[in-house]
Parts: C-alpha cells; sequence; structure tokens
C-alpha cells in the first residue's frame, strides 16, 4: 500500500510538510518506497513504525541533512536541502542520538548550543533548562546525567530558539513515567503556542496522546494513516472473558475446543489465574454485532455449564491495529 497520500485537512500554505511519493535508497537497499503525507501548521504528526521503517530516513530529508530520492518534498514550501539555510533557522531538531560532550556542564552545553544557533535571542537559557526540568542539573557534567536526563537535554537544545517546526525522534526513550508525562505536558505548550511537530516513537501511548494524526510505517511503506480515532477505529470491537480454570483443566473440559463466534476462532492465553479469551470482531463492527456475539456466548456457556467472568465489549486499541499492520506484512 505504498503511495497513500496522507491529506492534512488544509492545503497549500496551511502545510509545513508536503512528502509526495518519496523513494530514498541506501545503495541498492530501498529504505523509503513511495510515502506520501502532508503535515498542517500547528499539527502534531506521529510517525510510527517497527524498527527499520524508515521513519529517521524520512526525517533526515524534511531536515535537509540527506538530498531526497525521488517524489516531492517541501518543507514551508521550500526544498529541504536547495534551502536548507533558509529553512533550518525556523526548525528544532531532537536526534536519536546527539552526541554530547561529556566533561561539560549542562550549562555550558546549553551556552555552547546558543551560540551557535541562528536566532539565539529568542529564549534564554535558564528558561530552556526550567522548561524540561533540569535548572538543579546546570552545573553538573553531561557524563553524569542518566540516560532520560540527557534525553531532556537533548529537548531544551532543539526547543531554545523556540521553532516554528519541532523533529522529535523518539524524544522519551530512556525516560521514566514521570520523566516521560512531562516531557509531554512540554511538546503539548510548545504547540499550544503554535509549534508544529513531527514525531517518531516507538510508545503508542505517547502517539495517542499527543498526535492529531498519526501513520504506521513498516518496510518503507505507509500502511495507515488519519486520526488516533479514524485509525483506532479500523481495530475492530473485541469480546472477551476470563474462564476460572487453570489451562490442563480448560482443555479437558473443552475437549472440542472453544467455539467460533460468527466465524472468527478466539485467541486463548492461559494464564495463572485462569483462561483469558478474546475474539476480535471484523473491521467496522457495530455495536449489534458485539451484542449478538455476547448472545451466542453467552447461550454455549450455559448449554456446557460454564460462567464467564469478566465479560466485557471493548474498543480495539491502537497496538491492535500495530500488530495487524506488522502481521499482515509479514
Ligand atoms: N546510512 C545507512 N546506510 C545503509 N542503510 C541504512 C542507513 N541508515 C539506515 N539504513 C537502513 O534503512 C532502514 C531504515 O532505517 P531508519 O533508521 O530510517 O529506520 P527507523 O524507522 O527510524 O528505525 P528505528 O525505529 O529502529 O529507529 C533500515 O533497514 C536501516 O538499516
Amino acid at each position: 500500500m505504498s503511495g497513500l497520500l496522507v491529506e492534512a485537512p488544509g492545503s497549500g500554505q496551511d502545510l509545513a510538510i508536503e512528502v509526495g511519493g518519496l523513494h530514498q535508497r541506501y545503495g541498492n537497499f530501498e529504505a523509503v518506497r513511495g510515502i506520501s503525507f502532508t503535515v498542517q501548521r500547528g499539527e502534531l504528526f506521529a510517525l510510527l513504525g517497527t524498527n527499520g521503517a524508515g521513519k529517521t530516513t524520512t526525517m533526515e530529508v524534511l531536515e535537509g541533512f540527506t538530498r531526497p530520492g525521488d517524489g516531492h518534498v517541501r518543507v514551508f514550501g521550500l526544498d529541504p536541502w536547495k534551502d536548507r539555510r533558509k529553512i533550518r533557522p525556523r526548525i528544532g531538531i531532537l536526534h536519536q542520538d546527539a552526541g554530547f560532550l561529556g566533561d561539560l556542564t549542562v550549562q555550558e552545553t546549553v551556552t555552547l548550543w546558543r551560540g551557535m544557533s541562528a536566532d539565539a535571542g529568542r529564549a534564554t537559557i535558564d528558561n530552556a533548562l526550567a522548561l524540561v526540568g533540569l535548572e538543579s542539573k546546570a552545573k553538573v557534567k553531561v557524563r553524569q546525567l542518566s540516560g532520560g536526563q540527557k534525553r531532556r537535554l537533548d529537548l531544551a537544545l532543539a526547543v531554545l530558539s523556540r521553532p516554528d517546526l519541532l523533529f522529535l525522534d523518539e524524544p522519551t526513550t530512556g525516560m521514566d513515567p514521570e520523566a516521560r508525562f512531562a516531557t509531554w505536558k512540554v511538546i503539548q505548550d510548545l504547540k499550544a503556542q503554535g509549534a508544529t511537530v513531527l514525531l517518531t516513537t516507538h510508545y503508542l501511548e505517547e502517539a495517542e496522546r499527543l498526535a492529531d494524526r498519526l501513520a504506521i510505517m513498516h518496510e518503507g511503506s505507509i500502511h495507515t494513516y488519519g486520526t488516533v480515532d479514524e485509525v483506532v477505529s479500523g481495530a475492530g470491537d473485541q469480546v472477551a472473558f476470563r474462564l476460572p480454570m487453570s489451562a490442563a483443566q480448560a482443555k479437558e473440559r473443552f475437549a472440542e475446543g472453544l467455539p467460533f463466534v460468527q466465524g472468527i476462532a478466539p485467541i486463548v492465553t492461559y494464564t495463572a489465574g485462569g483462561t483469558q479469551v478474546v475474539y476480535t470482531l471484523s473491521e467496522g463492527s457495530e455495536a449489534a454485532r458485539a451484542q449478538a456475539a455476547v448472545r451466542s456466548l453467552l447461550a454455549w456457556a450455559d448449554g456446557v455449564g460454564v460462567t464467564l467472568e469478566r465479560l466485557e465489549i471493548r474498543r480495539g486499541t491502537l497496538e491492535d491495529v500495530f500488530m495487524r499492520v506488522v502481521g499482515e506484512v509479514r
């Protein structure tokens, strides 16, 4: 499904990023295989995907570090490679690995960075450190920071010049839940002040919390995209319950297996406390369908004389969609 156009609601000058049919190669290897998407100004767009899907490669083209291969790429209407001098002052970049000098303190690092920044006047060092909660570490050497603290320093540098467009490549990797939450708040605040954000992450919850729209990439192609609600609605509802018995007891009792519901086989997981059974109803299923599934399961349970514990109808999750995308193309 490469070459899908992921259109932002706006167009033309509302767009911060336009990518159309981008192909990107490393020698004979095609890392990006004809992807298309747009990001509207002020929007937060998340690129999700498996390891090696091509997310960082795409970011590097948009950041002006790599010459685009085939296809159309624009950042604020300009060519990110040819016009990188014009674009650079307007963007902030958080790389996966910034490569700090370990002997410098946090404050010295930010000072050095600020000296190289094209628009240094827009933020003070104290502000930048306060923004990411590193004020108390100003005099600490970078090599003494924890992994999550280094990631926060990365973010301070990326936002130092208050950029119009932020590229955040896995911004919360290595952070504890509290630091991750604080970082989400920083990103939301920057967005509220008008920044456009292109984010990559392996944390699906992060995308669910932050993204206006997202795309799931795998092996160089975009396989699904849309708002979080649009993407999640493709997951289908699930009907789930627990049987109060061990795997051995369940196998003995239901020698012929658990029933199919609407032609769908259950996914059965045995745990110490019981047996979890889940049916994923097809894409776009309606409440009536889930209700009919529950009815037939209750009839089956009455027939075999078993209690369905914690019986529920639940909405599919982004994780379900992600696993299906990855599973389908394997
Ligand atoms: N400089 C390079 N030379 C050759 N191959 C490369 C180079 N950089 C990346 N690749 C390959 O291109 C593919 C895409 O890599 P990329 O870093 O863009 O993926 P990603 O989606 O960011 O992955 P991850 O989530 O693991 O960071 C991978 O198969 C990777 O091995």
